[in-house]
Parts: structure tokens; sequence; C-alpha cells
């Protein structure tokens, strides 16, 4: 990908509308330069965008105790760091052992102890819902970009993200969590539920098929079926039309778009934002000055705007 411009995106003739033409499409170089070395992920950076990536193509991208602490860590760098306004969450591949492609097929079961994960430190964790939670609540759009198998907590994880682009060829979208005695029980299946209506959320869960790109595009968890080898740089093209935006509208459409489902925590999260911007005001500043300096404050000039 590196150097490359964006190559022409074929419109699928025999569905209505597979990708949505960017008229103002723009021949673009990714220049990705590696944030931090990780032994379970990728991490780099280019151009205000992050991209995330599993990096265990070996067992499809299941994530343990380790992924999940490093995936949190460059969430959270992704967060702090101003210059980035999308992060992209994708997998490297394919698998070594045999070609296939994976996003990420949840929980690694040989990992799986009494209570949970068991990391290198002996601890049994389910620490992925934290991950789950810095995707929902932090202030920048964050891409699901499935190039394979997207299973259990790896179907899990695209629900919580943004957006989802898929691989026309190789993605393909299962819910193991009842085969193997787990259940995603917030977002992975409450959520999907407002995503692709009651019905066929239960018909995910209780049937555990296999969905295509196609199929899951129809349902309407994904937002766009992209031709596997023009996956990534459709990801990086969507990242940057987004940053073309205002940020704060963005962020606070983000955080609007999340406050129904997420109730007060959605509302304080939405919350805390509007108090940022109230920061902002001449009037806040009365009122930080009057304390400082020991005096009542004089809001009397400030407008009670209609
Ligand atoms: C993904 C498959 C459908 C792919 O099938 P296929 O292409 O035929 O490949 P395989 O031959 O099965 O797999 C190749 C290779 O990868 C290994 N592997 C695949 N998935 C895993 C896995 N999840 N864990 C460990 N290893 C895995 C597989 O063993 C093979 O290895 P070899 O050495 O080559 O034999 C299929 O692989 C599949 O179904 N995988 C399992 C999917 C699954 O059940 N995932 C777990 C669901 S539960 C979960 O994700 C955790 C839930 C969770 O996150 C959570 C929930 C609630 C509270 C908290 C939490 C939390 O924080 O964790």
């Amino acid at each position: 990908m590196q150097g490359n411009a964006f190559p022409k995106i074929q419109q699928n003739s025999a569905k209505p509308v597979i990708l949505q033409k960017n008229k103002n499409r723009l021949d673009m170089t990714i220049n990705w330069t590696t944030a931090k070395e990780y032994e379970d992920i990728t991490y780099k950076k280019c151009d205000g965008v992050a991209r995330i990536a599993f990096n265990r193509p070996e067992v499809r991208n299941a994530f343990r105790p380790k992924t999940t602490s490093e995936l949190y860590d460059a969430f959270y760098d992704a967060m702090e760091d101003t210059s980035i306004g999308v992060v992209l969450l994708s997998a490297e591949g394919p698998s070594p052992k045999d070609g296939v492609y994976a996003f990420c097929s949840g929980g690694d079961q040989r990992a799986r102890g009494h209570q949970g994960y068991v990391g290198e430190d002996g601890y049994h964790r389910l620490n992925i819902l934290e991950v789950q939670r810095l995707i929902r609540f932090m202030p920048k759009v964050v891409i699901a970009v499935v190039p394979g198998w997207a299973v259990g907590g790896g179907h899990s994880l695209h629900v919580v993200c943004d957006m989802t682009l898929a691989s026309k060829e190789h993605a393909i979208f299962k819910q193991t969590d009842a085969d193997v005695t787990s259940f995603d029980g917030g977002y992975g299946s409450a959520y999907l539920a407002k995503m692709v209506g009651q019905k066929r959320a239960r018909e995910i869960f209780f049937l555990g098929r296999n969905y295509s790109a196609q199929e899951a595009y129809d349902m309407g968890m994904v937002n766009a079926v992209v031709p596997h080898a023009e996956l990534e740089d459709t990801a990086y093209e969507w990242a940057q039309e987004i940053l073309a935006k205002s940020p704060t509208s963005i962020k606070m459409l983000k955080f609007a778009f999340n406050l129904t489902d997420d109730g007060m925590v959605g509302q304080q999260v939405f919350a805390g934002e509007a108090t940022r911007l109230a920061y902002m005001t001449d009037e806040a500043k009365e009122g930080r000055n009057a304390f400082l300096e020991k005096r009542k404050p004089n809001f009397k000039d400030v407008k009670w705007i209609p």
C-alpha cells in the first residue's frame, strides 16, 4: 500500500449499492509509520489516521490478555494524540499456515481458564470489555476494517466500532458465543439488535451461522462491501473524508449517536464535552476568575441567548 495512489473502486453492477463512490477522490500517498512496537498487534499512524491491527493470524487473530492490554494501550495513545481523528481497527494476515484472512476470532480459547482469560501474570481476565468501552467513548471515529473472519468477541468488536468496512471476497461474520458458553450481553448483542433488528440479532446469536459481507451489509451492520485488494486504501480514504470535517462536530455527533443507547453514561460523556465548550466562553472565564480573585462573579453582561 505504501506509496500507492488510490485505485479506482468498482461499483458492483449486481447489487444497487456496494460502495459509495467518492466524487472528490484525491490521489493520496499513504506512508504509515510505526507508532509503537507490540507483540500481538501492529500500531501505525499516517496523516491524522491511526491503524491498530491484530497480528496473530495463525490463530485467526484470537485475542489473549496480552492482546487486549496492547489494544487498550494503543487505543489510549490514539485517543490522547491530538493529531489523530480516526482510528482503523484492522488485522494483519493472511495466516501463514493456510492463507486464510481473519479480522478477529474472539477470545483465545487456549488462554481461557476457570474465570476468564489467563495472562502472563496468572490473573483471569475479561478485559476485552474495557477495550470495547474505550472504542465506544473515545472522541474519535473508529472504523472496523474486516478482511476475513469476524467471530465471537471479534464480531462484537466490529459491532462496537462506529463503522465497518468488509472484504467482499473474504469477510465472514459469525457469532459462536453460544457454542463456547460465552455471551456478550452488552454492545455485542443488545447494540447489535439496535443495528440489525431483534429478530436478526437473535438469529445471529442463536444459530451461529456464517454471513457474507454482502449479507452483513444487507442487514445493516456493515457500511460498505469493498473488493479485498482495495479494503485498506478505502478505509484510509474514508478516514481522510472524515478528517476534512469539523472535529468538534464529529465528536459531538458520535456522542449524540451514543447517548440514547448508553443511558446515564452516554449523557455524562456528551455533557462532559458540552462542559468543555462552555469552559471556552467569556462567561466561564469570569466564573473562574471571580473564584480565584475571591470576588462575586459578574454575569450581568452575559446575554441570555434564545
Ligand atoms: C474463526 C473460525 C470460524 C475459523 O474457522 P477455520 O477457518 O476453519 O479455522 P480453524 O481451523 O478453526 O482455525 C485455525 C487455527 O486458529 C485457531 N483458532 C481459531 N480461533 C481461535 C480462538 N478463538 N482461540 C484459539 N485458537 C483459535 C484454531 O485452533 C486453529 O489452530 P491450529 O493450531 O491450526 O489447529 C474458527 O476458528 C472458530 O470458530 N474459532 C473459534 C471462535 C470462538 O468460539 N471464539 C470465542 C468466542 S467467545 C469470545 O470471543 C470471548 C468473549 C468475550 O470477549 C467476552 C464475553 C463476555 C464478557 C467478557 C468477554 C471478554 O472480555 O473476553
